[in-house]
């Protein structure tokens, strides 16, 4: 088992937190500078662990909010930092609208690999309570977040968040930089709701992309026959497949189909049942 020392605390390292910890400082102030964070923020920090990005927010805000799982690591971080407000807590289950009550927060973070996803998608729920997310993860998943159609990276991930946010890869991060070191390198991303977005249901537009990309070798047609009434589309579109489609036509795509009702059959090629 790995053990990590830092001041007063030493801890034994769990993986399925994610934890491993930053070492260098260039890497803390680029990802504060990217940030854009000031002294009038509202932040909130996920899983400071041994304070590495904490203490270089403090450079820009005397004050915020972290939220950390491990108690170990909690602990130091109370001892540590008496002046920011802790959280000690699984951030999937902190209820993010009344933390952003008094205005929208700004959300840094070196996040646990593990839970990137659920992460992101839980950031996406509630960006109406954020201004903005600046976040480091696998190198492979940010890749994964800016992706174009047709390409091997372009699936559910980039189409939900393209959809609702300004997404941006700001810089790749070495694996060398942390303790203990993992076997993937990682990189900076940057996520800021949009103002205008052109899907307005987007419970039924994530229903709405997951069957579309459920089988990707599959055309749309097939993928989405069985779920939703696709008369007002084109043949040439339903013989795409997914990955085919920027952003933009899905969600033209997504306003042409309406879902099937229950027990209904789904509609031949030609428009026929
Ligand atoms: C990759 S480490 C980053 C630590 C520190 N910010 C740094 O950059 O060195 C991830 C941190 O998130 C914490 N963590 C893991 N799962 C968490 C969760 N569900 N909620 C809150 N914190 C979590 C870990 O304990 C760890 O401190």
């Amino acid at each position: 088992m790995t053990r990590v020392e830092y001041k007063h605390t030493e801890i034994a390292v769990k993986k399925k937190l994610g934890q491993n910890f930053l070492t260098d400082r260039n890497i803390t102030r680029k990802i504060v500078a990217a940030s854009g964070a000031g002294s009038q923020d509202r932040i909130l920090e996920i899983g400071p662990g041994f304070g590495a990005l904490t203490r270089e927010i403090l450079e820009v805000c005397p004050a915020f909010t972290v939220v950390e799982k491990d108690r170990a690591l909690a602990a130091f971080i109370r001892q540590e930092y008496p002046q920011l407000q802790l959280i000690e807590a699984d951030f999937l289950d902190i209820d993010l609208e009344r933390l952003a009550a008094g205005g929208p927060l700004r959300v840094l973070g070196n996040i646990p690999y593990s839970i990137t996803t659920p992460i992101l998608f839980k950031l996406l729920e509630n960006r109406r309570s954020i201004t903005s997310a600046t976040l480091m993860m696998q190198h492979e998943v940010a890749a994964r977040l800016v992706a174009t159609p047709s390409t091997k990276e372009y699936g559910i991930l980039a189409v939900q968040l393209q959809t609702f946010c300004d997404v941006r890869y700001l810089f790749k991060v070495g694996r060398k930089v942390f303790r203990p070191q993992p076997n993937v390198d990682s990189a900076v991303i940057s996520m800021v709701p949009k103002k205008n977005v052109a899907v307005e249901d987007a419970q039924a537009f994530s229903r709405f992309v997951r069957t579309a990309f459920h089988q990707r070798r599959k055309t749309l047609y097939n993928n989405l026959k069985d779920a939703y009434m696709l008369q007002a589309v084109d043949e040439g579109t339903l013989k795409l497949r997914a990955e085919a489609l920027s952003i933009e036509k899905l969600a033209d795509l997504f306003k042409l189909v309406q879902p099937l009702p229950a027990g209904e059959p789904p509609m031949k090629r030609d428009g026929r049942r």
